[in-house]
């Protein structure tokens, strides 16, 4: 088995758990509130940004040639094409830009957004890659599971069907082929460190759902 196969059974559950949120569920059927998914809008418009400037500091620690062009395109489609995907659905459910500029980061955006840009600026190539695996994966298969049950007429189908594509899906094979490359020459320790990236990003996903459904906000 690969090494990001490896990572992925040893977060299996958390995945299923992940798919069997309310927010997923409710995504799939068509039922999700336009509240819930605006508020979840927002704030994955704020964390793509943060996403897209760790993806292009990866890119800049990349070992060759290659790896700086595979993360340089992966910052750019996460701010040009996943950002316009949300720029749809703002204009679609009358989001202005001066509200999204307005929305502070909730705790959960914070935390995750803040984890993948110290883990990029600090940690090793592997290991950064490691906690944005996630990112690409836990969403090409999330995305795929909706798509595949559904409802007709879903009114976040193009959320849908972005994740669940093959352009993403190749983009995840990508990631995944260099991590096993790095993977098979790091050291354990870098490997072990590997695995509790993932699992923290993992992690982060789920929370960054259930936020989501809940409409999270600072206690204070
Ligand atoms: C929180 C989160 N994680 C991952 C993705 C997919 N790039 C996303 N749009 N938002």
């Amino acid at each position: 088995m690969s090494f990001s196969q490896h990572l992925w059974q040893a977060n299996a559950p958390l995945y299923q758990d992940t798919v069997q949120l309310p927010f997923n569920q409710e995504l799939a059927a068509g039922t999700l509130s336009r509240e819930r998914f605006c508020h979840y809008v927002i704030q994955d418009a704020h964390y793509l940004l943060a996403y897209g400037r760790a993806l292009a500091v990866t890119a800049a620690k990349a070992d060759g040639a290659e790896g700086m062009v595979q993360f340089a395109r992966a910052a750019q489609e996460a701010v040009l094409v996943e950002r316009s995907l949300h720029d749809g659905f703002m204009s679609e459910f009358g989001i202005a830009p001066a509200q999204f500029t307005a929305t502070p980061l909730t705790p959960a955006c914070h935390h995750y957004t803040s984890f993948l840009l110290a883990t990029a600026w600090a940690e090793p190539y592997p290991v950064t890659l490691a906690a944005l695996l996630p990112c690409f994966w836990i969403y090409a298969e999330v995305g795929r599971e909706i798509h595949a049950s559904s409802a007709a007429g879903n009114p976040y189908q193009s959320w849908v069907d972005t994740y669940a594509g093959e352009e993403f899906h190749a983009a995840v094979r990508a990631v995944c082929a260099t991590v096993d490359r790095l993977a098979a020459k790091a050291a354990d320790e870098t490997r072990a460190a590997m695995h509790t990236a993932y699992t923290h990003a993992a992690r982060l996903e789920w929370m960054f759902w259930d936020s989501a459904y809940r409409l999270g906000d600072w206690p204070v």
